[in-house]
């Protein structure tokens, strides 16, 4: 089998030409069979060429400008040969139909492979793939090449799990590229992946901060996107989101952050995606030479063949451990297995812990000594002339446009079998769901367990008190176990609980959900949000010991950078970002309609008043009003989970009930 080449083999203007790829095709040499990708500037489809397999690249021309541009990527490809580069095997370079015809690599791009079929490589796995696509990087640059789109997307992998680098759309030579105005490459940086989510702002997270200040490029640039790359490869996270890392969830998340103040964190603050944990095996020295790459300063970043040299001498040394497992797409080596088996086992049994039972059980044990059948907030002798509003409740969750759901609540009519004692709270987790899911059960467990000795009120704080402190004292004695290896997670929530009893309405809070009441047709907030924002919150936890700053676009607390001021949980901000809720009392009256409760994927979308609009227009029917409320705010969209929960205060009449 063999492509014949037809003389002369140029293209038709004349400027490309090769000795070993066919530049001109008869259409019986191949197949276009079904699309496989559709970006921007071209369409790739499965095609056979000469009975093989092969991808076939058609660009899309719509100006003389891509003309030219495909001239000069057929000219750079024709001049290129090596098993890190996607292998051209033939092109078609006349009109109407220009091709490029490359080797078809089966296994996915890299993006899909990590993202999409949720491969996690061992970090032999991960050497082999760095080692070799810096070989390939090296080989570019020393043809003077710079290649400009180094990203997961852009790496192919054959059936061997071996990297191709593709799609050199945006190559250029490197004496050329002071003529590349920004302006060029802007147009064609465009996201990629149907996987990259909403929020995501495609190639631009792997632009070298130069390149994003729109100053001069060099093949510098090239190293700092494959550091990017290899950190992503390592953790398995899309940089700078949440989808895989709780450990980073608050950092960049709340964060729907816009492309010009991602570019400005990290041009100005040096902001970059979070490092691999070294507790996932990653030996210490990729994971500097990976800072080392994406340096701030281009001069400090190493050359590909100072990476290869690097990666090349490291992987000698694992080597010696065991020689046949180090080929690339078998195993890893045993000892890395080994690491390997006990970060997963670890880190599954982590997942797997179930927090709401724990939660459950803590607020159980602490309080056996607890007489079960003593009554809580018993009545006082002149109750019988007050007030007791008749409720009817109900609640809509929704994770929304977010991957995972962090937000928890529970809904407790009639506690502890009391006819006019009712509670409900709300919990929104971040950097993971477990602080939310271990308070959705302890929280109300000790307020049961409370109820008999103190008053609602001194309850209520208890309550969030002990719930933060049996959370944490569960996190420590797991991380101690060993079965929460990564001592740098540090989950939290924020709550709000509503506890009514009788006609007394006590809402506790510490964070950013929200209670409303509509009296008389009009919203009252009976909590106040606790977020870095709010200059006196902000006073507190810097007298508290906590810092304070600006980033990117608001305020935020310590390292984390998380907005809200109190929580549950998030034992690294301790005592600065407090669990102590504040806690408003109200009477109740006949004039008091309804409660809405939410977690802030709501409020940042809905006021107040509009809540109590909607709920106006609204089938009297609390489980409907919740939803209503919560797709609304997702209709506005919302980016966050949304948690609503309804609490009709008096009877509500049939009709309205129906209308
Ligand atoms: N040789 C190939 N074998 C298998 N799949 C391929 C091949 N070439 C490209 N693809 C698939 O098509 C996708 C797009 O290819 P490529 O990046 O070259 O095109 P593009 O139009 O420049 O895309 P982008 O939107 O990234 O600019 C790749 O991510 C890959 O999934
Ligand atoms: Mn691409
Ligand atoms: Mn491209």
């Amino acid at each position: 089998m063999g492509l014949e080449i037809l003389e002369p083999n140029t293209c038709i203007r004349g400027c490309c030409t090769s000795s070993s790829i066919p530049l001109h095709l008869p259409p019986s040499s191949y197949t276009l069979l079904s699309p496989i990708a559709r970006g921007a500037e071209s369409v790739v489809y499965e095609a056979i060429l000469d009975g093989r397999k092969v991808a076939v690249k058609k660009p899309v021309l719509s100006t003389s400008h891509d003309l030219d541009k495909l001239h000069q990527q057929l000219q750079l490809l024709c001049e290129l040969d090596h098993p890190g580069l996607a292998k051209l095997l033939a092109a078609h370079a006349k009109p109407p139909n220009y091709m490029f015809f490359f080797e078809f690599y089966e296994s996915l791009n890299l993006a899909e492979k990590l993202h999409v079929e949720e491969w996690s490589p061992s970090i032999n796995q991960v050497l082999m793939i760095a080692v070799q696509l810096a070989k390939a990087l090296q080989y570019l640059h020393n043809l003077g090449i710079v290649h400009r789109d180094v990203k997961p997307a852009n790496v192919l992998l054959d059936s061997n799990l071996y990297p191709h680098l593709a799609d050199f759309g945006l190559a250029e030579y490197k004496k050329n590229l002071k003529e590349v105005s920004f302006q060029n490459w802007k147009s064609s940086g465009k996201p990629t992946g149907g996987f990259h989510k909403k929020n995501m702002v495609g190639t631009l997270i792997y632009m070298a901060p130069e390149i994003l200040k729109k100053e001069i490029q060099t093949e510098k640039s090239d190293v700092y996107s494959f550091g990017i790359t290899v950190n992503e490869l390592l953790t398995g996270v899309v940089p700078y989101t949440d989808l895989r890392a709780e450990a980073q969830a608050h950092t960049v998340l709340e964060m729907n952050y816009t492309e010009q103040q991602l570019t400005a964190a990290v041009v100005s603050d040096g902001l970059r995606p979070a490092l691999a944990g070294l507790e996932s095996g990653v030996p210490a020295s990729v994971l500097s030479l990976i800072q080392r790459c994406w340096d701030a300063n281009p001069q400090n970043r190493p050359s590909f063949s100072d990476i290869v040299s690097e990666l090349d001498l490291l992987l000698e040394n694992r080597k010696s451990v065991k020689e046949e497992d180090l080929l690339p797409g078998k195993a890893s080596s045993l000892q890395d297995d080994n690491i390997m088996n006990r970060v997963n086992s670890v880190q599954s049994y982590q997942e797997n812990i179930n927090w709401s039972a724990q939660g459950e059980h803590s607020s159980k044990i602490t309080f056996n000594e607890a007489d079960s059948d003593m009554r809580i907030w018993s009545k006082s002798r002149n109750d019988a002339l007050t007030y007791y509003p008749v409720i009817s409740w109900g609640s809509f969750a929704t994770c929304g446009r977010r991957e995972t759901m962090e937000d928890t609540h529970f809904l407790i009519p009639h506690m502890c079998n009391e006819k006019d004692i009712h509670v409900f709270g709300i919990f929104d987790g971040h950097r993971g769901s477990a602080a939310a899911e271990f308070s959705a059960r302890a929280l109300p467990g000790f307020l049961q367990n409370l109820g008999s000795t103190i008053s609602p009120l001194n309850a209520l704080l208890e309550a969030f008190v002990r719930t933060d402190a049996m959370f944490r004292n569960e996190l420590d004695s797991h991380r101690k176990s060993k079965r929460v290896i990564q001592k740098d997670w540090h989950p939290g929530c924020t709550a709000v609980a509503a506890l009514i009893v009788r006609n007394r309405l006590f809402v506790a809070n510490a964070g950013d959900c929200r209670v409303i009441l509509c009296r008389g047709g009009h919203p009252y907030a009976l909590s106040r949000d606790h977020v870095a924002s709010c200059l006196e919150e902000r006073e507190r936890v810097v007298n508290a010991g906590g810092q304070v700053k600006w980033q990117v676009d608001t305020w935020r607390v310590g390292p984390a950078a998380l907005q809200v001021t109190r929580s549950i949980g998030d034992d690294d901000l301790k005592p600065a970002v407090t669990a102590e809720p504040e806690i408003t009392e109200t009477v109740l009256s006949s004039e008091d309609e309804f409660l809405v409760m939410a977690s802030d994927g709501l409020w940042d979308v809905v006021s107040n008043e509009e809540a109590v609009n909607i709920i106006r227009d609204t089938v009297k029917e609390p489980g409907m009003c919740s939803k209503r409320l919560a797709t609304e705010a997702a209709e506005r969209g919302s980016k966050d989970n949304i948690t609503v929960i309804v609490i009709f205060l008096r009877p509500v009449s049939t009709a309205e009930r129906i209308y």
